[in-house]
């Protein structure tokens, strides 16, 4: 059917319908056109959206971002007709009824993903179905391969090439901000690519953000890892394994991060920056991503294998999850934290810990310390402030400002205090539920959101002491994470009365 063009400024690959000629063309919404401009000799399919009143009947309404590919003025006549399903779908109805995808159809799914062929919704479908159904070891090589495939690859003269990735789940894990300059002080190359928040209230691309951009293309973050040792940018940004962001998009709602999925993102990344060594961060502990360190065992073996099937040698630390890692979470607030311990102070112990500890294992890997030795080195870089030093070499090669202090990163204007109801030790802290705040407050998007914690897991307080402080840029968001907050109750003070709850008749 003939219909002519009208640009609109909508911002997915999409094109609008009068309903009387999507009857006509026999589609629906969510179905696919093919729209040919036969003087051009272009031709491309979009996604359908119908509608009987906003455009009229011979017009075909095309989304700014699919006439990047078409080309077409206003007013060009285009030849529009019902197109095909991509092959992809039928293979997500296989995992959708517990199947196993082969190589080319983790490739062709993939390459859907990339270029916008597979809608939000069909996207959602793919990750749910792998989600509740699982992909095996071959399937994760499959995935992990077809992401670096269809994305760039960086490539150093200067090996080894160091990386390193945490699984998330534990909120205020801001201990890339620590080990990447510790790494590259060593004299080691670390090319570090994050995504921002999945299940959490800030990633560390969300906590870079902060101090310096964080979007650039492939060869850029090569450049910048040559000239200072080391970079924190955005994946999703990169180029560098397109189809991980795409995924992660359609997960963060949900707050889920499929298994197969999860390991794919996080190993395409460390695969095409081209590390040698890699070293996983696996958080433990109820209301993380592995609740026991039995399942954290079996995912590290997974990591192992993998990095072996793909020629990276990987080792994996299981860490404590139980509790968030320092005291803050939320971009600003992290970020003064991560600041602080880089210019000298001695605490977050949680955070200084463990930050360390993952440092040391990738320094011994790569033959800068002796085995048992690493931790220390880490130490001394990070005591002698030549770690500090290399986080401003980083900033500034990212174009941000080098003289940044802790104190020049401040929280939200808007805070409030949540005390202690009675005297007695704190004995739970729900890292679900201080994530669930956290956003509510505006984190990762509001960078002054966010949640300070004062009294964590044994701390023993009295009644009136602040517990945490919950920070936020725009009062509402305030007001709305203090009224979930007083549902949720994050903290658990010994001896609290948990809920009360009245007889069905009081209610
Ligand atoms: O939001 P959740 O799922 O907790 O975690 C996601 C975070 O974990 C990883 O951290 P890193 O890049 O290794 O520092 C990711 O890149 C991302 O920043
Ligand atoms: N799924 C993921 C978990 C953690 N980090 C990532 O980059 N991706």
């Amino acid at each position: 059917m003939k219909l002519t063009v009208k640009l609109l400024d909508i911002a997915n690959r999409g094109v609008l319908l009068h309903s009387t000629d999507a009857q006509n063309i026999r589609v629906r919404d969510g179905d696919r056109v093919q729209i040919a401009d036969e003087t051009a000799g272009i031709s491309v399919q979009a996604h359908v959206d119908t509608t009987s009143s906003l455009i009229e009947p011979g017009v075909i309404g095309v989304y700014r971002p699919l006439n990047a590919t078409l080309a077409a003025s206003e007013g060009t006549p285009v030849e529009v007709r019902s197109a095909e399903r991509p092959l992809s779908l039928s293979y997500i109805k296989k995992k959708m009824d517990g199947g196993r995808f082969t190589k080319d159809e983790t490739l062709e799914i993939v390459k859907d993903i990339v270029d916008d062929t597979l809608s939000p919704g069909e996207i959602t479908a793919y990750v749910t179905a792998s989600y509740i159904n699982g992909l095996d070891m071959d399937e994760v090589e499959y995935l992990t391969r077809a992401m670096v495939e269809t994305g760039e690859r960086l490539q150093f003269t200067r090996h080894p090439v160091v990386d390193k990735h945490s699984i998330g789940g534990v909120p205020g894990n801001k201990i890339t901000l620590l080990i990447v300059p510790i790494i590259a002080a060593s004299g080691l190359r670390i090319p570090k690519t994050s995504s921002r928040a999945i299940t959490g209230a800030g990633g560390t691309a969300d906590l870079m953000e902060v101090l310096a951009p964080v979007s650039f293309p492939a060869a850029e973050v090569q450049k910048m890892t040559e000239k200072v040792g080391g970079a924190i940018v955005w994946g999703g940004a990169t180029n560098i394994a397109p189809a991980d962001d795409k995924i992660i998009t359609y997960e963060y709602p949900f707050r889920i991060d499929a298994r197969g999925q999860m390991i794919a993102s996080v190993m395409a990344k460390k695969f095409a920056v081209g590390a040698d060594i890699v070293v996983i961060d696996i958080p433990v502990g109820r209301n993380t991503k592995i609740a026991t360190p039995q399942e954290g065992r079996k995912l590290a073996r997974e990591f192992i294998e993998l990095g072996e099937r793909l020629g990276m040698r990987v080792e994996c630390a299981l860490s404590y999850g139980e509790s968030l890692v320092g005291h803050t979470i939320g971009p600003n607030l992290e970020v003064h934290e991560a600041l602080a311990v880089l210019e000298g102070a001695p605490e977050p112990n949680s955070l200084i810990q463990k930050s360390l500890s993952i440092a040391g294992i990738a320094l011994e890997m790569a033959g800068k310390a002796a085995y048992g030795q690493g931790f220390d080195m880490a130490a001394d870089l990070l005591r002698s402030g030549k770690a500090l030093e290399k986080m401003r070499q980083i900033i500034e090669v990212q174009g941000g400002d080098p003289t940044v202090k802790a104190e020049d990163i401040v929280p939200g204007e808007y805070r409030f205090d949540v005390r202690a109801p009675q005297d007695g030790y704190v004995i739970e802290l729900n890292n679900s539920a201080l994530v669930t705040l956290a956003r509510l407050a505006g984190s990762p998007y509001d960078h002054g959101a966010g949640l300070d914690i004062h009294a964590k897991k044994g701390t023993r307080v009295r009644k009136g002491d602040p517990i945490f402080t919950i920070y936020a840029d725009r009062e509402w968001r305030l007001e709305r994470a203090i009224e979930v907050g007083r549902v949720l109750m994050p903290v658990v003070v010994e001896g609290m009365v948990l809920e009360r709850i009245p007889p069905e008749r009081w209610v």
